[in-house]
């Protein structure tokens, strides 16, 4: 069963298509194109945000739709040279 070391290592492999890219979804989508690559990605997570609403509300398919939006945000985040650190120190800093 997968821990939650697999956010890490994604989040690695995306830094990588950022940095090395290749052909491929999330390297094409970090580069500007007819569309400016923080357009693209900000459509996605907008998108992925609806078909998690859709999702729950119909009892269908959340968990799916849920890391589909998590893992647009996390290519955002990895678009705009965040640190995944931030977002844990960030949880941590709020944890009561
Ligand atoms: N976790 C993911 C991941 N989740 C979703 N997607 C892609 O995101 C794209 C858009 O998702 P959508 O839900 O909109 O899918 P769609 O086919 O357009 O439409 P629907 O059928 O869902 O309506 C699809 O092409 C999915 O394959 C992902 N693409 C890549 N990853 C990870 O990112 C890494 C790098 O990916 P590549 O750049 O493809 O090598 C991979 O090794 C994976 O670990």
């Amino acid at each position: 069963m997968a821990d939650e070391t697999i956010i890490n290592e994604v989040y690695k492999v995306l830094e990588d298509r950022r940095d090395n890219p290749i052909d491929s979804y999330t390297s094409n989508i970090m580069k500007d194109s007819d569309k400016k690559a923080v357009d693209k990605i900000c459509e996605k997570v907008g998108e992925e945000a609806a078909e998690v609403i859709l999702a729950a509300k119909n009892d269908e398919n959340l968990v799916y739709e849920s890391v589909d939006l998590i893992f647009h945000n996390l290519l955002l985040l990895a678009y705009k040279g965040v640190n995944l650190n931030e977002v844990f120190d960030e949880f941590e800093r709020r944890r009561k």
